[in-house]
């Protein structure tokens, strides 16, 4: 008998026949109100699960009995309780490194968005208020030759310090759980305590994941710690930020701007005070939303579920 498998992310046509030629395969494109109920009733079968985006509960996997694998299409592994999958014995799979350059490519998209006011003037143009040769008040300020303060050098952290040593001449600065010494040799990167990274630093950018440890790691007092002429930068968690503390920081001019790819809740309520504020560009999480990148990061989340399925050793495991 085939093993029964549930993917509830859309994928492309060749993945899902090569799926559906192994196992028995229940496809949702995405989980909504409209199949929720057949979703979780579809779980209660499965030897495996794979998608992304939607928080997979305990209780959940408490329905799954005989379920060995969860590979979900990202990185990140927020959305699971990863001390579950440990007690149970089951496998968590993801996918790192195919997605580094993408998501490097997005927050050098944001830094530079941010300190040139792209997107804001961007609309100055689009609304027909280009009537005269620019002042001033249109300046933003450079980015070549200023110090960032990279929070997480791991992979795409690591990516990020590349393009700003390599590309634009940038004094690195980071906090991580331990040294990075590739970053130290490759980029001159210096360890320095959160602290003093904040207070040195003109762009400080997170690139570490959420976790127990993590949740509100920037707050109030953090946004103080920096400069007033700080940009920051978030495309890793939106829980790491105490986000109603960054926008009384953008709102009392603590800091200087802000460009999100992330936030408390996704999608960003419409009526977040972030968007009502000139200096903030926020992305709808696109870190890693290239044809090319999404493409590689699926057929690693079905090589992992297949691998696992089959019994054999699975290329990426989070647990
Ligand atoms: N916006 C988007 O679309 C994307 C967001 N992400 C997010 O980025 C995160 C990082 O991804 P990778 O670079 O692949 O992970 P990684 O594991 O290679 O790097 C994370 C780094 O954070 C450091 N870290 C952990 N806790 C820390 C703390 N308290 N203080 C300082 N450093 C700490 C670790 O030492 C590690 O080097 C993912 O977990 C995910 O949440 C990843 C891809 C795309
Ligand atoms: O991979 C992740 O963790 C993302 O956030 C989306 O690519």
């Amino acid at each position: 008998m085939k093993q029964r498998v549930v993917v509830y992310k859309k994928l492309p046509d060749e993945l899902m026949q090569s799926l559906r030629e192994e196992f028995e395969v229940t496809a949702f494109d995405r989980i909504d109100d409209s199949n929720r109920a057949a979703f979780l009733d579809a779980i209660k079968s499965a030897h495996g699960i794979l998608g992304s985006t939607i928080r997979i509960t305990n209780e959940m996997l408490d329905s799954a009995p005989d379920l060995k694998i969860a590979s979900t299409v990202s990185v990140g592994v927020d959305q699971f309780d990863l001390d579950y999958f440990r007690r149970r014995g089951l496998m968590l799979a993801h996918t790192p490194g195919v997605l580094n350059e993408a998501t490097a490519d997005t927050i050098f998209s944001l830094i530079l968005a941010s300190a040139r006011r792209i997107v804001e003037l961007a609309e100055y143009v689009k609304a027909g208020k280009w009537t005269g040769s620019i002042g001033e008040a249109q300046f933003g300020v450079n980015v070549h030759g200023k110090t960032l303060g990279m929070i997480g050098m791991g992979r795409i952290g690591s990516a990020v310090a590349r393009r700003a040593h390599h590309g634009f001449g940038m004094r690195i600065l980071y906090n991580n759980t331990r040294p990075n010494p590739g970053a130290e040799a490759e980029l001159k990167a210096t360890f320095l305590p959160r602290d003093e990274l904040l207070a040195q630093a003109d762009f400080v950018c997170l690139m570490l994941p959420l976790t127990s440890q993590t949740e509100k790691l920037i707050g109030a007092r953090e946004f103080k710690l920096m400069k007033r002429s700080a940009i920051f930068i978030n495309a890793s968690r939106g829980r790491i930020v105490d986000e109603a503390a960054l926008i009384k920081a953008l709102q009392e001019g603590e800091i200087h701007a802000a460009g999100l790819d992330v936030f408390e809740q996704e999608p960003l309520p419409v009526d977040s005070p972030l968007l009502q504020l000139s200096n903030v560009v926020a992305l709808p999480h696109i870190g890693s939303a290239t044809h090319e990148t999404r493409q590689a990061m699926a057929e690693l989340a079905v090589q992992n579920l297949v691998a696992g399925l089959r019994g054999q050793p699975v290329p990426h495991l989070a647990v």
